[in-house]
C-alpha cells in the first residue's frame, strides 16, 4: 500500500540519481504495474541541445505529478536502426503512465539530425517541444570537456581545443562536430519548417543554472499543468556549485558527469569565437523570436 502510494505520487519519485539507499521508484515502477496506467508514446519532447542542460531539465520536471519521463534517452529518431525498429518499440520503451500524465522523452541529438522533425510529427503533429540552449561558445566547450573526459577515460590522447576548433589557416573549423552544434539557427530552420513555432519553448539554459524555477513555471504553463513546482523543491548546492531537486523523500544532485571543470580557454580565442557565431546568434534570435544576448565578441 505504501508503494502504491509513492508510485501514484511522482512527487515522490526522483529516481534517475538515487543513491543505494533509496527505494528505485524507476524499476519499482517496472516491476508493479497499476491498474489503469500503461505505457504511451511521448507528448512532450527534449530535442536538445546537446550540453544545453537537458538532463536538469528532465529531473527538475519529473517533479511535478503530472509527468512521467522516460531515465533513458531512447535516441528513437535520431538512429536509423532504432527508428526502423518502429513505434510500437519505441512506445515500449516508455515508463508506465496514467492518461492524464505527460510522458516526456529528452534524446539531444533530435534538434541536430535532419528528418527527425519529419519524423517526430508523423507520430504526433501536436507533439509540444522543449529545446534548451547555452550561450554557444560556453556549450561548445562544455560538448569538448566531455569529449576530452570521455578520452581520458579510455587513456586516449586528447587534442587541445585550439587545435579542434581551428583550421590551420587560422579559420573556424566547421567541420568539428562541436563546433557545428552551437550554430542554432541552422537546426532550428528545419524545426520551424515542420512545426508551428508555438509547440516549440526555448529555454535559456544559461538562466535556468542561475534560477530553475521560473523556468519550470513556464514549461507548466507551455504544457496546461497545474502550478505543482514550487521554489522550495530547489536548493542551491555549493559543493556541487549547482541546483539540485527535493521532494519528501528525495535530496538529489545531478552526477558527476554535469557541471564539470572546463579547461581555461585563451580569451582572444573566446572573442575569435563568439564573432563567429555572432550572425548565427542574431539570425536564432529572429527565429526563436527571443533575443538571448549573448556576446559578439
Ligand atoms: N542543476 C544542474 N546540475 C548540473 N548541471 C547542470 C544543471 N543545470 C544545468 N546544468 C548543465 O548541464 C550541462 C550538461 O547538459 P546536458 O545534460 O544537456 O548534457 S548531455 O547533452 O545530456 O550530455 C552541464 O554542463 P557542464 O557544466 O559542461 O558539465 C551543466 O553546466
Amino acid at each position: 500500500m505504501l508503494y502504491m502510494r509513492y508510485l501514484n505520487d511522482p512527487t515522490l519519485c526522483m529516481d534517475s540519481y538515487q543513491d543505494d539507499e533509496s527505494i528505485n521508484f524507476d524499476s519499482l515502477r517496472e516491476r508493479i504495474k497499476l491498474p489503469q496506467t500503461k505505457r504511451r508514446l511521448p507528448q512532450c519532447l527534449i530535442i536538445g541541445v546537446r550540453k544545453g542542460g537537458t538532463r536538469a531539465l528532465l529531473e527538475f520536471l519529473n517533479i511535478h505529478p503530472m509527468i512521467q519521463r522516460s531515465t533513458d534517452e531512447i535516441h528513437f529518431f535520431d538512429n536509423e536502426r532504432k527508428y526502423n525498429m518502429g513505434l510500437e518499440w519505441y512506445r515500449q520503451q516508455m515508463p508506465y503512465s496514467f492518461a492524464d500524465q505527460i510522458t516526456v522523452e529528452k534524446s539531444p541529438a533530435y534538434f541536430i539530425t535532419e528528418g527527425a522533425p519529419e519524423r517526430i510529427r508523423a507520430m504526433n503533429e501536436s507533439i509540444r517541444l522543449l529545446l534548451i540552449v547555452r550561450e554557444p561558445v560556453t556549450r561548445l566547450i562544455s560538448d569538448y570537456s566531455q569529449l576530452a573526459a570521455n578520452k581520458a577515460k579510455k587513456d586516449k590522447f586528447i587534442r587541445p581545443f585550439r587545435d579542434l576548433v581551428l583550421r590551420e589557416d587560422g579559420k573556424i573549423n566547421t567541420d568539428y562536430r562541436a563546433v557545428r552544434v552551437s550554430m542554432y539557427s541552422l537546426y532550428i530552420k528545419m524545426w520551424l519548417s515542420i512545426f508551428h513555432r508555438d509547440q516549440i519553448l526555448i529555454i535559456n539554459g544559461d538562466r535556468m543554472i542561475q534560477d530553475p524555477y521560473p523556468v519550470i513555471y513556464k514549461i507548466e504553463q507551455f504544457l496546461g499543468l497545474e502550478h505543482r513546482v514550487g521554489r522550495e523543491n530547489f536548493f542551491y548546492n555549493k559543493t556541487k556549485g549547482f541546483y539540485c531537486v527535493r521532494n519528501y523523500t528525495v535530496y538529489k544532485c545531478l552526477n558527476e558527469s554535469k557541471g564539470r571543470k572546463h579547461p581555461t580557454i585563451d580569451p582572444e580565442l573566446i572573442s575569435k569565437l563568439r564573432q563567429f557565431y555572432s550572425s548565427f546568434n542574431h539570425e536564432f534570435y529572429s527565429l526563436a523570436r527571443q533575443d538571448f544576448g549573448w556576446p559578439d565578441e
